[in-house]
This record gives structure tokens, sequence and C-alpha cells, in this order.
């Protein structure tokens, strides 16, 4: 297990700023995940922890110990990092077999022969690949080849793994079967892990961490369920979650008695008032921010909706259906917004229907729309 900190990293290629500022804490036995669009400074920044590449400023510490700082000169080769790092492309030996594979590294560190076996046999067989040992990588499909990869990371037991996608080869049901592998493996090892994806759904699953990055700046850093529940920013809330979050912008009209109401052009919404909660890191709402320009975000799945009129609830008009099987997506018109509404069973209404809904007001995040930064928070 191990603790890794990047204080204010900043990281060029040629002229180009890739990663911005970042500060970034990974907690011994935190699987973290880094995620977000392509190009945004994932990759870089496992290759800038795992030594591969060098800031130009800020530092990088592994257990309170400076691995990377630029000002003073100070370097740490990979190879002294203790870790390990499983590439996207597995990058086997294809002479080699998986055993001889695996047993690379420990071979090249001198390690006796009979605990070579050891080591290497534990390794496949926790990565449930211990028959396929005399094989050539060329003999085993895709998700065999990435357990062997992982297999080989984990084979001198470091104390990170850092794995950059090691699932974007594989076709759906492998990745699925293959992520619960890597949680039982996490669990087992106790092993810090450092997981680059653009997957949301993957991170929400895997991670006890997500940081979420966007053009090189780290945006958020939080549980899964605080990153899906409360977004730091409307980029973040539109990222995240699928089918995606329904934003309804307004103007913030009359904050009192704990109540909060937005004008928006279907009518008033009323939230519940930031004095109700305790959270440190969101803006103040004031009366004074009467008049603000806002948005309110509400996922697909905190929106009740009813055939009937019922008090309360905002008539709308079904314009399409999208059924999944144990779930009914509908798309509603409301005003000029278009809703969109997940509903658990099947399909209750069709298309042209008016029918009755109702946003839980606990489940409102209110963003300021100038910065899209989060003002006030859902419970
Ligand atoms: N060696 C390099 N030289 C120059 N630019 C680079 C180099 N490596 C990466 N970049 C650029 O840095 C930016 C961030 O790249 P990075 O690989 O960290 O993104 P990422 O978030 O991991 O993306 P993806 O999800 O597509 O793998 C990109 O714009 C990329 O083109």
């Amino acid at each position: 297990m191990s603790r890794i900190e990047l204080n204010k990293v900043n990281k060029y290629y040629d002229k180009a700023l890739i990663l911005k500022d970042v500060d970034l804490v990974v907690e011994e036995g935190d699987f973290m995940t880094l995620l977000g669009p392509s190009g945004c400074g994932k990759t870089t920044t496992l290759r800038v922890i795992s030594g591969l590449e060098n800031p130009q400023s800020g530092t990088v510490s592994i257990d309170g110990r400076v691995v990377a700082d630029p000002k003073s000169g100070r370097f740490e080769p990979p190879a002294k990092r203790d870790l390990n790092l499983v590439f996207q492309s597995y990058a086997l030996w294809p002479h080699m077999t998986v055993f001889e594979n695996v047993a690379f590294g420990l071979t090249v560190k001198k390690v006796p022969k009979n605990e070579i076996k050891t080591n290497v046999m534990s390794a496949l067989e926790r990565m449930q690949i211990g028959q396929y040992a005399d094989r050539y990588p060329s003999e085993l499909s895709g998700g065999q080849q990435q357990r062997v990869a992982i297999a080989r990371a984990i084979v001198s037991q470091p104390k990170i793994l850092l794995l950059d996608e090691p699932l974007s080869n594989l076709d759906a049901k492998l990745r699925i079967d293959m992520r619960a592998e890597l949680k039982r493996l996490h669990k087992e090892l106790k092993t810090t892990i450092i997981y680059v994806t653009h997957d949301q759904v993957e991170a929400l699953t895997l991670s006890s961490k997500i940081a979420v990055y966007f053009e090189g700046v780290l945006t958020q850093c939080n549980t899964p369920s605080e990153i899906y529940n409360n977004p730091a920013t409307l980029r973040v809330a539109e990222f995240i979650g699928n089918p995606k979050i329904n934003f309804l912008s307004g103007i913030l009209a009359d904050i009192r008695d704990n109540q909060l109401t937005v004008q928006c052009s279907f009518g008033p919404l009323t939230c519940k008032n930031i004095d109700e909660r305790d959270n440190d890191s969101v803006g103040i709402v004031s009366e004074s921010s009467s008049g603000l320009e806002v948005t309110v975000a509400i996922r697909p799945e905190d929106i009740l909706i009813e055939k009937n009129e019922q008090d309360g609830y905002i008539p709308c008009c079904v314009s399409s259906i999208l059924p999944a099987g144990s779930e009914t997506l509908l798309e509603l018109e409301l005003a000029n917004s278009l809703l969109m509404v997940k509903e658990v069973g099947p399909q209750r209404f069709d298309v042209g229907d008016t029918v009755w809904v109702h946003m839980k007001q606990e489940r409102m995040n209110l963003y300021e729309n100038e910065n899209g930064t989060l003002i006030m928070r859902a419970q």
C-alpha cells in the first residue's frame, strides 16, 4: 500500500501545457480512477507518477518521499518507485510463453528460480489463467492476454499499480467480467491502484475515488457517489451519467423560509435552501443572489411521472420513448425544454400522451450559469 501526492504539477509537451496545476492525493489502498474525455491528460498524469515523464514544475511524492521536484532537480527513476504500469496495449513478448512473460521482471532481478516459479504461478492462478502457462500470447484471446499483462504487473507485488485503460480492447461482456476481477484483485491485494479510463460506468463501478479532468485541469476528485450526486460543475454533471442529466435554466427569483424558487420558462421550480445543508465547498446562496441566472440539474431517475394530474406536478407531452428492457426512457416536452425521465419497469405511456411530472426537490443541484459552479447541492 502507498500514498501518492501531486502538488501543483504542470507538464508541458513542447510548448503545450498538458497538466495545469494538478493537485491530487491518492490515499493508501485507494482505487483512484482518472476520468475524462480523450486528450485531457489522464495518461500524462500516470506517466508523471510512474517517472516516465518529469513535470516542469510541482512535486510528486510517494509515501512522503519526493520522487520528482524539478525545482531542486530531484528525479527518481521509475524502477525505484515501487510501482508497476499496465498499458492499454498488453505489450507481451510474442516469443515468450505466458510463464516467461510473467517471470521476466523477476528473472532480470535474479530472483531464485523456485521463488520465481511460486510467485508466477500464484499470479497466474489469481488471474485464473494458470492452465495457460505454457502457451504463447498468440494462442490466447484478448481477455486472456490482458490477464497475463495484469499478472505480470502484480507478480512483483508492487505497492502501486497503474493501469492505463486496461480493458479498452475487450468486448463488452469480457469488460464486465474483468471489471469484477479487478475489483476482487484490489480487495485481495489491497494495493493502491490508479486507473485511467474514459468510460464513466467503469469509473463509477470500480473506484473508491474518481478524479475528473477536462483539458489538463483536475475539476473534481471525490467518491463515485459524490461525483454522481453532486457534480462540482455543469461540465462534470453533463459528463457523468447515462442518460444525461437534465438541465433547466432559469432566474433565481425568491429565497426565503428555506425555500429557493427558480423561475423557469415553464413556471417556478422550488428547491430547498442551502441553509439546511452543511457543505463548505458550496457557494453561499443569499438573498442578494436574487436575479442570478442559474441552471437546475436533475437526473432522469429523480423525476416522478404520473398519468393523471397530481397536486404540484407539471404537465408535459411525451415526445419519444426508448424502452430498454428493465427500464424505459421517456423524452418529454416541457415548454421549450426537453426532459429525459427514466422509469423502472415496463412502458406505461405512448408518444403524444400528456403526463404529469414531479422533480424531487432534494435531488436538484443548482449551478451559477456564469462560471458553471455548484451553488446549492442535492442532499
Ligand atoms: N509525447 C507527447 N508529445 C506531445 N504531445 C503529447 C505527448 N503525449 C501526449 N501528448 C498530448 O497531450 C495531451 C494529453 O494526452 P494524454 O495521453 O495524457 O490524454 P488522455 O486523457 O490519456 O487521452 P486518451 O483518453 O485519448 O488516452 C493530448 O493532447 C496529447 O496529444
